[in-house]
């Protein structure tokens, strides 16, 4: 049910919308002044507010911007003199929702009414998805809002939810949230990870066991499953989980009860499952290697984690974040960051996502000793070399293409092409390790496994700048 505020001062309109409104199952009130219409929505909480523009004491318009300004920032439609096609911009324009000729007839004003009143909903059930708790999730960028929009999704409900996503992209940090933001975060979060579960003892790790009810058994255990009971069981590297404990699973799955190892009695545990995965499913199902009717069960909900590569404007807020937390670790005074050592961070690939940034802002850290500043070689040495290696491969792929396609006459001898294309690339290689280096001599010969001489002899020949 909505709150709707009726300001005009034709009576007889008033109470028919009033009428309207209520058959349509909402809330109304009238004014018919401009000041006691104003007084009313300060002083209430409408949803949508009908204006006249020529009311007794003023101009419905000057009011608008006051109106949708309150709190609660109602949907304004206006209501124009007949044939006032710049009253009907300027209400627009105003942040009106709409604007209706009078005298409007009954649809012309359910029509805006309704559209108006579900706009709201949507917009109050999009700003709710943003009110869940995400603190320790660090990104800006659409593919992280959008996944995030999910994770909202799967906590206000209980499906069972799979978490898929390279290594290091956050899967487990995401089941937690969704626990944490769920009903059940009263209740215990139980981690299994499927990778580690002993061969011989899984079934008795999952489901328990009686004392005694194999050897080494000494006393009674609940099992994981157990545990989980109210709350949320989450099974990490859900691929790994053994063929042969899919089906007894998929049927706990389903009925929520399940026979501990050597009991004869049945116990129930009422948990939600959340999965997570860096393998592809599908594919080890088409392999016969998981159970296609479990992937079923276990995709009721899915989030899909964005590798860092694809989200790079993350990166720098990661940074950020982590360097923080690593300085305050380590005692260190807070770092600044030279644009350089940015770029690097956005030109490297990161194969294991965030979890690698994190390692790798550590050992920044720990490189740059007590300098204020990061550069690139600061950076561990392998991402250097990387970077290095990547920028000369696209170096040399720029020379070749910018042949394609020209006279056969203009064409070099080979061997002259040959010599171009590797000068320019030394060239670019040697530009880039000066750069990673933050001019590094030292550092530059232990990545390019030059010799010093030979590494001034190459620096002087492209004009290379050799020392900071
Ligand atoms: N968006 C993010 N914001 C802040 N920290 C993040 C984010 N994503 C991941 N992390 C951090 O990166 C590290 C790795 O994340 P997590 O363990 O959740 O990844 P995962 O996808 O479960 O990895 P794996 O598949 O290897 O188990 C954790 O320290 C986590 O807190």
């Amino acid at each position: 049910m909505a709150n709707i505020l009726i300001i005009d001062d034709d009576e007889a309109l008033c109470d028919i919308l009033s009428r309207r409104v209520k058959q349509m199952g909402h809330d109304h009130t009238c004014a018919y002044t401009l000041k006691d219409g104003y007084e009313k929505a300060a002083s209430g909480s409408y949803d949508v507010v009908f204006l006249d523009v020529g009311l007794p004491d003023g101009n419905g318009l000057d009011a608008l911007p006051r109106i949708r300004g309150l709190d609660n920032c109602p949907e304004v439609i206006i209501f124009t003199g007949q044939g006032d096609p710049d009253g009907a911009e300027l209400a627009i324009k105003s942040g009106a929702w709409d604007y209706i000729a009078k005298p409007p007839s009954l649809k012309e004003i359910v029509l805006p009414l309704s559209r108006a009143l579900q706009y709201r909903e949507e917009k109050k059930r999009s700003s709710s998805k943003v009110l869940i708790k995400t603190e320790g999730i660090v990104g800006n960028s659409t593919q992280l809002q959008n996944a995030l929009n999910l994770l909202a999704q799967a906590a206000s409900s209980d499906a069972t939810t799979l978490l898929t996503g390279e290594t290091g992209t956050g899967k487990e940090l995401f089941a937690t949230a969704i626990h944490a933001n769920s009903d059940r975060a009263g209740k215990d979060f139980v981690v299994v990870d499927c990778a580690a579960l002993p061969d011989t003892l899984v079934e008795s790790v999952l489901f328990g066991h009686e004392k005694g009810a194999f050897t080494g058994a000494d006393k009674a255990h609940p099992g994981l499953v157990k545990l989980a009971d109210g709350g949320t069981l989450f099974l990490d590297e859900v691929g790994e989980l053994p063929l042969s404990l899919q089906k007894p699973f998929l049927r706990v799955l389903q009925e929520r009860r399940f026979r501990p190892v050597g009991s004869q009695k049945e116990v129930t545990s009422n948990f939600r499952l959340v999965a997570a995965t860096n393998r592809n499913l599908e594919e080890l199902a088409e392999a016969k290697l998981f159970r296609q009717d479990l992937l079923y069960r276990l995709k009721t909900l899915t989030i899909d984690l964005p590798p860092l590569r694809s989200r790079v404007q993350d990166i720098k807020d990661l940074t950020i974040f982590y360097m923080g937390k690593l300085c305050e670790k380590y005692g260190k005074g807070a770092k600044g960051y030279s644009p350089e050592f940015l770029e690097a961070l956005a030109a490297y690939e990161w194969p294991g996502n965030v979890r690698e940034l994190i390692n790798a802002l550590e050992r920044t850290l720990i490189a740059s000793a007590e300098e204020p500043t990061l550069f690139p070689n600061h950076l561990p040495t392998h991402i250097r070399v990387k970077l290095a290696r990547e920028s000369l491969r696209q170096s040399t792929a720029g020379k070749t293409k910018s042949f394609q396609g020209e006279n056969p006459q203009e064409l070099p001898s080979l061997k002259d092409y040959r010599e171009a294309v590797v000068s320019e690339a030394e060239a670019k290689y040697l530009e880039d390790l000066m750069l990673l280096t933050n001019r590094d001599i030292r550092a530059a010969c232990k990545i390019s496994g030059l010799s010093r001489s030979r590494l001034y002899h190459l620096l002087q020949k492209h004009g290379i700048k050799g020392s900071r």
